[in-house]
């Protein structure tokens, strides 16, 4: 079976001319098939042309049967006379229109399938494309013969057809020419995303049910737009910011108070970048080092050291928000209008990160580049809220099916897509939420956080980071792809590209050339994950555990133990790094400076673990993973946290890394403590009370009891995590 889906420009009619009801029944059945494969159909009788708007559709599938002697049925004599009237001398009325036409007639009559040929004529004459090609079936031998495969091959044709809209394209493009900002033209080709993708969802169920169930309550809009007379927030900064890289209402977030000085946001430049890893490897991984410029930031001088992150406040991709507003069809101009919000009732109140502008002006345009997160996980409650504001009631049912009980399993399938907000308008495509209603919908845009990479005591002037620019492919079971005879055969797989909001950013602003300044803010280092000072630690064991990009932090911190060692008589302390990367030829992160710090005996012991490169793990010894390599080393890891009161610090991905590496060291503790049982009881002892089974056994250690070690380790601040999503 075919599939498809809903697709960037999912709308399309379905078109019929019926003189005795044969065209119309398989016009409604390709309709009622449309719907069910989530494209956003109509279907109409030709001479309803007025209500269906004909001059305005882009895609059609007609399905027209001949009469008479060769005449169109009665029900499209005045469609004719319009399309006549439209398409004389004018070769291109019909550019914008994509069309297929299945014929009926009749080879006993002598003009075959009459009205179906003049209609491909006519519309080709007036520029209009044909996305498929006609079938013409006879009704003398069976229509069925032709009309069976002919829709069978119309789906994946439409499919296609449905996967770019020529005008949502135009429209971004020229609003996007429109926005004073810099687009992604030198971008390479291969980074270039999609600014949509489609959804492949299956809504075949929702036509089997007569009710559904569980759907919240609609929302009840809180904020009206009244548009303001000034001069655009744009202008307010002119000279002293570039635009790009900043929100407009800056200045203001400057002044913000926070009851740590030390976080108030501020301007810091780029001052460069480059790719660590090798163009060959799986990501681009950059180090970008940042300026704290004199005037700006006073405040974080002297307040920020290794270990510590920073917030980066970004916007989202410009295209994206340039389509958004073209498919919201607001005019170029009155997206950038500084505006106010307003309550719409005294008694709401408005989300939190749109209450400064009830009294700060800014546009829509840039509310939607600076303010509202546009790729966060669809909730429930904003689907619902969108189900208000579509003009189809197919796009209104299947928004309402998506909250309900009976949905869940096409909702889980929608955000396994991670969809942007511009991907469900597509989707829906009738659903135009007025702007103000749909930024009041979607969740605040959180800065994103770095962990520096340097230490301020080689340079307090200069911060760095390491990131790799988030770009990923999805992949999606496609719920099309199974067919009833072939149910044993795998799905095939639907491939959706996404990438992050700030990585893709900063390498735009850092491949501009230009020094571009953003704004930032030291973000509050719950967990303490800071090396102490060697004066306060001076023989105790440091170990690291940072895959990947985990090593910035222990790179700063191995520059402050450099410098510290530097001032210091003492002998370094034990210190151990356990680093991992796929290649050691693509990605070994820092290589030049990590080979440096063992060579000049900060670092006193190194363990490189390669996830896929065989060669080089059979060459050195070496492990797949950092865990593998800690528990390679058990027994001098025990060793080293139970008797020797080292730390040990981790840093890197939450989920994977962090979660192994947890389990890997609570096996550590299990298996030292089978070897050597008498350490047993004051390990237990060291627990709280309340945490110990009650069934205790001082005789062995349980997996249970030693991740409760670790978790006293943590609160002791000798386990200390660093740990993103
Ligand atoms: C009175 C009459 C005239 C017809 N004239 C033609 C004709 O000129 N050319 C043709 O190809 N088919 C002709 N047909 C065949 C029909 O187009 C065919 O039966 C078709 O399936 C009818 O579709 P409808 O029920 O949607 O009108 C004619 C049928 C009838 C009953």
């Amino acid at each position: 079976m075919p599939h498809t889906s809903n697709y960037i420009d999912s709308q399309v009619a379905i078109l019929y001319a019926s003189q005795t009801g044969n065209a119309e029944s398989i016009s409604y059945n390709i309709y009622e098939d449309a719907v069910k494969r989530g494209f956003s159909a109509s279907w109409h009788v030709l001479d309803d042309y007025e209500k269906f708007k004909f001059n305005e559709l882009r895609t059609v599938v007609f399905v027209v049967s001949t009469t008479g002697d060769g005449d169109p049925p009665d029900n499209s004599a005045r469609f004719w006379r319009v399309l006549r009237k439209a398409t004389r001398s004018n070769t291109s009325a019909y550019s914008h229109l994509r069309f297929t036409i299945l014929g009926l007639g009749d080879t006993n009559y002598s003009n075959f399938c009459n009205t179906a040929q003049r209609l491909d004529k006519q519309l080709l004459a007036a520029g209009a494309t044909a996305f498929y090609p006609k079938g013409l079936a006879d009704d003398a031998t069976g229509l069925e013969e032709t009309v069976e495969p002919w829709i069978d091959g119309l789906w994946p044709a439409l499919a296609q057809v449905a996967q770019c809209s020529q005008q949502d394209v135009d429209q971004a493009t020229d609003q996007l020419s429109k926005l004073d900002v810099s687009t992604d033209a030198q971008e390479p080709e291969a980074t270039k995303v999609q600014i949509s993708q489609p959804l492949l969802l299956d809504f075949q169920h929702m036509a089997q049910l007569t009710s559904i169930t569980g759907v919240p309550r609609a929302s009840a809009p809180v904020c009206s737009v009244v548009y303001v007379d000034e001069k655009s927030p744009r202008d307010i900064s002119s000279g002293a910011v570039d635009m790009v890289s900043c929100p407009p209402w800056y200045k203001d977030l400057l002044n913000s108070n926070c009851n740590d000085p030390s976080l108030t946001p501020f301007i810091s430049t780029i001052v460069s970048a480059k790719q660590i890893t090798a163009p060959e490897a799986l990501k681009r991984t950059l180090v970008m080092d940042l300026e704290l410029s004199d005037t700006d930031s006073q405040h974080v001088k002297g307040c920020w050291r290794a270990g510590d992150a920073f917030n980066i406040y970004a916007p989202n991709d410009t295209a994206l928000v340039a389509a958004i507003i073209a498919k919201l069809g607001i005019k170029a101009h009155d997206a950038q209008r500084p505006l106010h919000l307003e309550k719409k009732d005294a008694k709401m109140e408005l989300p939190a990160h749109l209450r400064r502008f009830t009294t700060a002006a800014a546009s829509i345009q840039d509310i939607l580049l600076w303010s509202v997160d546009l790729s966060s996980l669809p909730r429930k409650p904003l689907l619902r809220a969108l189900a208000e504001y579509c003009s189809e009631n197919s796009d209104r049912q299947r928004l309402l099916y998506l909250c309900s009980k009976q949905g869940l399993k096409t909702f889980e399938a929608l955000r396994a897509h991670m969809p942007t907000i511009l991907d469900l308008l597509h989707a829906f495509p009738s659903c135009t939420p007025p702007p103000e209603r749909l930024i009041e919908l979607l969740p605040p845009l959180a800065p994103r956080s770095y962990s520096i990479c340097n230490a301020p005591q080689m340079d307090a002037t200069k911060w760095r980071i390491a990131f790799n620019v988030v770009e990923y492919e999805l992949e999606i079971e496609d719920p099309f792809s199974r067919s009833e005879d072939s149910s044993s055969a795998a799905p095939a797989l639907h491939r959706v590209s996404r990438r992050g909001v700030c990585t893709p950013w900063l390498e735009q602003l850092a491949k501009s050339g230009s020094k571009s300044r953003i704004l930032v803010a030291k973000r509050p280092n719950l967990n303490a994950f800071h090396l102490p000072a060697l004066a306060d630690i001076p023989q105790r064991p440091v170990l690291m555990v940072g895959p990947g990009t985990g090593v910035a932090p222990f790179i700063g911190f191995l520059e402050q133990r450099f410098k510290e060692l530097q001032q210091s008589a003492d002998a370094a302390p034990f210190t151990w790094l356990f680093f991992g990367c796929r290649s050691s030829v693509l990605d070994y992160l820092f290589k030049a400076d990590i080979q440096q710090f063992v060579d000049n005996k900060t670092l006193s012991r190194l363990s490189v673990c390669f996830s896929r490169d065989s060669d080089a793990r059979a060459q050195l010894a070496a492990e797949k993973y950092v865990q593998d390599a800690m528990l390679k080393h058990a027994d001098e890891i025990a060793d080293l946290m139970l008797n020797q009161n080292a730390l040990l610090f981790v840093c890197g991905d939450a989920k994977g890394m962090g979660k192994d590496v947890n389990d890997a060291l609570a096996t550590i503790v299990c298996m030292y403590a089978a070897k050597h049982p008498h350490i047993i009881p004051s390990l237990l002892e060291s627990l709280p009370k309340s945490k110990l089974p009650v069934d205790l056994d001082a005789s062995q250690l349980s997996k249970a009891q030693a991740l409760q070690v670790l978790m006293q380790w943590s609160v002791q601040k000798r386990y200390v995590r660093d740990l993103w999503a």
